[in-house]
Order: structure tokens, then C-alpha cells, then sequence
């Protein structure tokens, strides 16, 4: 007869409550009935009342509210993560317009802002730079087995709040909560990764409570060195494992060294890219305007704005411009004035592509002379820089376009070049917005007396890098290419309800982002097949339809976790012969099978 399992087989199952994000397995969740606390040996561990999930949501959302701080907010939801990471995601998905400013942008800024003063707990793994040549035996203390995505910052530009060195940590853990509650990659299948590679942040460095190295930020010659390093060490234990480079200050040579050799992309730029591609081809349909019409100033010539410019440069092309008359439509700018050719500056690598030529030897210094040169269709913000947007520039925006399209995509909300209301307010109601953090929709009556309520877009890349993981992860890519990546944005624009566009939306209501991380991943595996660097050749056939059901199979449900649990038991019970228990009352007999003595309550 089958035993019942040991006590080592059960630990191994569920693994002890380390307070790693993800570990924590459910195994004290008050919404686990009386036999399945006694089969995880948490009886009488937990209140003895086996609640329902609605029940748990209110109480949650009760403290939640009696929380003062946004960061006291911030902190109590990991702790749920911490104690019950199922209750945790529950509550997430259940609530996700509300409750994801709270742990993405924009209290996540803060919250990396005072990371040492306010940590509490062991959330992710930190590498230093004096763990080079050990790097691989420092990834085996991550306890848990099976990783199948990494988020990895050196925290050196955080948001737009700069180099916050591994007070960065914030972005891996609060991005891989989005992957596992917007596209169901279960919590144990991710790695929050910091790099503490030094800060240039000296106010850090003198700042006793940081929790980092006090050394300054190493070269680049020493980055990459120990990125070859990690980069092996991670494919070595986790092979097939998918690594999402972020926030890095400059992550383009990183981007170039890996795409091809590792499975892994930069979500600030591609992301970036692709996220803003789906915004931009839904606004430039809703304008009117033919690309060839289309003249775009980027306010923010860096990592975000190079890779959203790029990936509008091939969707023009797409539509039947040629690459030069693509990227003639691009006049990009950042602190010296417009990117030309003949600054007289050493133009980084990264901006050379779009220089302009066709300047006659004119310099262009501020946002306004661009402007005023340009007369653009659409005025982007990757800046970092808050308010830069100012009533004049946004009147001026409205007169030349009917539909002016404005995007201040800076993070975190303080950073947005500017906020919805500015823009409706001095565009007469008519520009197509989006932002990388969220506002709340306004009501305004414009000239000709009509009142309206205007929802703004979340031009934020967490509308695609969900998809993009679980796309790559479930089609076993051995390579993220920029066909996925282009195609992870276009699929943003077969996503939209007719509702949504009535509401005049460019992106789809975040409420509804499970779904569309499931056509988001669809369109990543197409591509994926297309360029052949698939491995999972078995769902080369299916239709749509079929290949959306096998995708949300795979998917993490934070809501069936205490179902699959009952399942897991109840065939346990079966195979020795036992029956089932009738409710949540008790388990019959105990487990005091004589396999297992220790078992018995
Ligand atoms: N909405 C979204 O999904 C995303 C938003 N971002 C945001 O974009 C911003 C920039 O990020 P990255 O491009 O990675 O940073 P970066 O540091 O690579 O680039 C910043 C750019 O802004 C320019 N800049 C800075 N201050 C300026 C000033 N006073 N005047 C003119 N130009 C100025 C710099 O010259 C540089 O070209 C950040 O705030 C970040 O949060 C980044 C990635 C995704
Ligand atoms: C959203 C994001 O990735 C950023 O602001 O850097
Ligand atoms: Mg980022």
C-alpha cells in the first residue's frame, strides 16, 4: 500500500517559511480547511476558523486602509507576500488598479529611496562585487529550485530617481509580482536579483543605515566581467532561465553582449519600446494622421527613449516608409538641446542613429526651441524630468493638432513631465495621453461646453513584460528577439474593446490584465515560432483559441491554490484507501498512518 508521505517529503513540498518572496507556499493560509492544515502540520498553528477568500480580502483591505503612509502601505502588502503569497496575489489580482501603485510605481520609488532604512525582511538575492569568481556557489543558497525568470538591476538608475545602489532591490521584487499577478508565473519561478556593484551615490555610501557596499561604482570593463560571469552562472543552475535586465544607467552594451547568448532582454528599452508602440499605434489611428505626417520630439534621448523611438522608426517602416524617412520623423533631445550631428559634442553611441543632419548648422538648446523648430504631432517624455510640460508648450501642442498626442512617460508620478490634468486642461480636452505612472481621470468641460471624463493611458512597460516572460518562458525560447518584442506591442492594439475605445483609451483597462498578458504571450510565441527559436514544438498547430487555452493552464491562480491543495490530498487519501473528508470539518482517523507515526496530530 502507498505510504503517506514522510516528513522530509512533505518539507520538501512545501518548503519552510524563509521569507523569501514566494516560499511561503500558502502553508499558513486561514482559508486552508482542517485536514489540509493537518497534512502541512500547521494545525492549530493558524485561528481555527478555515475563512473564505472573501472574508481574508476584507479584513486585508481593512488594515490596508487604516495604514497612513503610502510606504506603511507598501510594507504591510509584503508582508502578506511574506506570511501567505497566495493571499498576497488574491488580493493583487482582485484589486489590481488599486492596489499596483502601491507596490510598482509610484510608491516603489520610495520605497527604494529608503530601502535600508525601512527593510524588514529577505525578499531577493544580492551579488557583490566581491563575490566575483563565486558568483555560481552564492546562486545555489536561492532556495528554491525551479527559477524560470530574473529581474536584475544594479539600482543605478532607478526610475528617474537616479542611482539608488542596492536600495534598488524594490524594482526586481515589485516587477516580479507583476509578472506572477499579471501573467501567472507562479512566485517560486522568480529571482529578484540586485547587483551591488557600488554607487556613485555618495549620500549612500556616507548614510550608516545603507545596506550596500561603500566602495564607488566599479568600471565598466569590471560590469562586464561579472555579468559574463553571472550570465553563465544562472544558465548553469537554471537553464532555459529567462533574465530581465533593468534600470541599469547603461544597459545597451549589456543588451547587445547577451541578446544572442543568453535568453534575456532589457526591459527598459525593448519593453519600453513595445509598450509605447501599441499606445502610439492606437493613437496615431485615432489622429489621423498618416506616420509620413507624423513628426515626434522625445524629451529624453536615453535608454527609454532610444528603444520606444526605435520601435515606432520599424512600425512606420511597416507601413511603407522607407528607414531614412522613418527616422526623419524623430527629433530627439536631452540636456545639451536637439541630438544633431554637428553639436560639437561626442554623441554616445546610442544617439547617433537618430542625429539630425538637416539642422544648417543650427543648435537647438531648450524643449521650447525644438518645439517651436519642429511643430511635432507627438511630444514624448522619458526625461526623468517633472512638469517639463508646462500650459504653454501644451497650448501650443493643441493648436497645431487637433488630436495632440502627449506622452510623459518619467517615473515615478513626481517625475511625469507632466500630469493628466495640465494636459486636458490646456489642450481644450483633445490630446491622447498616456503616462508612465497612473492618474486619476478628470472631468473637464471644454470650449464648446462639453463635459467629459477623461481616462488616461499607463504608457508603462507593465503592460507587456508579463507577456513577454511568460511568452518566452511557456514557448522555451532560447533567444528574445526583436520580432517578439515588436510583436508583444502590437498585440496591445488587438486587445482593445469596443468600450474602451469609446472611453478613448489607448491601452486596455488595466483591470483586464490578466487577459491581456494571455494575447500578449500569444503573439511573443508566434513570433517566437516564426524565427524559429522555439524548443516547444507541440503547440506548433493550434489555432487561436486552443493556443489561449494552453497558455491560461499554465498560469498561476492564486485563487486555486487551496483547490489544487485539496486535489493534491485527496489523491494522497485515495491511493491508501481512505476516503475523502466531508467539508472542513476534520481529517477521519488523523494522519497516523504507521508510515508516518510522527504525522499524527
Ligand atoms: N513608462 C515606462 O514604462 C518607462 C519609463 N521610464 C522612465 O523614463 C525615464 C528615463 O529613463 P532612461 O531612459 O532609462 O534614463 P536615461 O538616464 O538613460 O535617460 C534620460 C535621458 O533624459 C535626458 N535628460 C535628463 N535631464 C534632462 C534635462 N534636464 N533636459 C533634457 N534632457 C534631460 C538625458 O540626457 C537622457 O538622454 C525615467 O524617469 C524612467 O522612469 C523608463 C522605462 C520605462
Ligand atoms: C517603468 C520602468 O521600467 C521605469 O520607469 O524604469
Ligand atoms: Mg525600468
Amino acid at each position: 500500500m502507498p505510504s503517506l508521505p514522510s516528513n522530509q517529503q512533505r518539507a520538501a513540498h512545501h518548503l519552510p517559511h524563509t521569507g523569501i518572496a514566494g516560499q511561503s507556499e500558502g502553508t499558513f493560509d486561514t482559508a486552508n480547511p482542517a485536514y489540509i492544515r493537518k497534512y502541512l502540520r500547521t494545525y492549530g498553528l493558524t485561528p481555527p476558523r478555515a475563512e473564505n477568500y472573501e472574508t481574508q480580502k476584507t479584513r486585508c483591505l481593512a488594515q490596508l486602509a487604516l495604514k497612513q503612509t503610502p510606504i506603511e502601505k507598501y510594507l504591510y502588502l509584503s508582508t502578506i507576500r511574506k506570511n501567505n503569497v497566495h493571499l498576497f496575489y488574491r488580493l493583487i489580482t482582485d484589486h489590481i488598479q488599486e492596489l499596483t501603485p502601491l507596490i510598482y510605481t509610484p510608491v516603489v520609488g520610495e520605497a527604494c529611496q529608503r530601502w535600508s532604512e525601512i527593510y524588514q525582511q529577505p525578499e531577493g538575492m544580492y551579488l557583490s562585487y566581491e563575490d566575483k569568481g563565486n558568483i555560481a556557489a552564492v546562486i545555489s543558497n536561492w532556495p528554491q529550485p525551479n527559477v524560470e525568470i530574473t529581474c536584475i538591476t544594479d539600482g543605478s538608475r532607478i526610475l528617474g530617481l537616479g542611482d539608488l545602489g542596492i536600495n534598488g532591490m524594490g524594482i526586481p521584487i515589485g516587477k516580479l509580482s507583476l509578472y506572477t499577478a499579471c501573467a501567472g508565473i507562479r512566485p517560486e519561478a522568480t529571482l529578484p536579483l540586485t547587483l551591488d556593484l557600488g554607487t556613485g551615490n555618495k549620500t549612500l555610501r556616507e548614510d550608516p543605515l545603507y545596506l550596500g557596499s561603500r566602495r564607488d561604482k566599479i568600471s565598466a570593463e569590471e560590469e562586464q566581467e561579472f555579468l559574463d560571469e553571472l550570465m553563465a552562472a544562472l544558465t548553469e543552475r537554471w537553464p532555459g532561465i529567462v533574465i530581465q535586465f533593468e534600470d541599469f544607467k547603461n544597459p545597451f552594451p549589456a543588451l547587445e553582449r547577451y541578446r544572442h547568448r543568453y535568453t534575456s532582454f532589457n526591459d527598459d528599452i525593448q519593453g519600453t519600446g513595445a509598450v509605447i508602440l501599441g499606445g502610439v499605434m492606437n493613437a496615431v489611428k485615432r489622429s489621423g494622421i498618416h506616420p509620413k505626417d507624423q513628426r515626434a520630439v522625445f524629451f529624453g534621448a536615453g535608454s527609454a527613449g532610444v528603444g520606444v523611438a526605435k520601435q515606432i522608426v520599424d512600425y512606420f517602416v511597416r507601413e511603407g516608409l522607407t528607414e531614412d524617412e522613418a527616422k526623419a520623423c524623430f527629433y530627439l533631445v536631452d540636456t545639451k538641446g536637439l541630438v544633431t550631428a554637428d553639436r560639437g559634442d561626442r554623441l554616445a553611441n546610442h544617439k547617433i542613429y537618430f542625429a539630425r543632419k538637416d539642422n544648417n548648422g543650427q543648435q537647438f538648446k531648450t524643449l521650447e526651441d525644438v518645439i517651436e523648430h519642429v511643430k511635432p504631432t507627438m511630444l514624448m517624455g522619458l526625461s526623468t524630468m517633472g512638469g517639463v510640460f508646462t500650459p504653454d508648450i501644451l497650448k501650443k501642442m493643441a493648436e497645431w493638432n487637433e488630436h495632440p498626442m502627449i506622452f510623459p512617460l518619467s517615473n515615478p508620478s513626481s517625475n511625469s513631465e507632466c500630469d493628466l490634468e495640465t494636459a486636458v486642461t490646456h489642450t481644450d480636452g483633445r490630446a491622447l495621453f498616456a503616462s508612465g505612472s497612473p492618474f486619476h481621470p478628470v472631468t473637464f468641460t471644454n470650449s464648446a461646453g462639453e463635459t467629459k471624463i477623461h481616462y488616461g493611458g499607463q504608457g508603462n512597460n507593465m503592460y507587456v513584460f508579463p507577456g513577454i516572460g511568460l511568452g518566452t518562458i511557456l514557448s522555451k525560447s532560447v533567444e528574445v528577439t526583436n520580432s517578439m518584442i515588436f510583436a508583444s506591442g502590437e498585440a496591445l492594439t488587438h486587445c482593445m474593446t469596443s468600450e474602451e475605445l469609446d472611453r478613448g483609451l489607448l491601452y486596455p483597462d488595466i483591470t483586464r490584465i490578466r487577459d491581456v498578458s494571455v494575447v500578449v504571450a500569444r503573439h511573443v510565441i508566434r513570433a517566437a515560432q516564426d524565427a524559429k527559436v522555439d524548443r516547444e514544438t507541440g503547440i506548433h498547430g493550434l489555432s487561436d483559441s486552443d493556443l489561449d487555452a494552453w497558455i491560461r493552464a499554465r498560469m498561476y491562480q492564486p485563487h486555486s491554490e487551496v483547490a489544487s491543495l485539496e486535489r493534491e490530498v485527496g489523491a494522497l487519501l485515495s491511493s491508501i484507501g481512505r476516503p475523502f473528508p466531508n467539508g472542513n470539518s476534520y481529517f477521519p482517523n488523523g494522519l497516523s498512518d504507521d508510515s508516518d507515526k510522527n504525522a499524527k496530530l
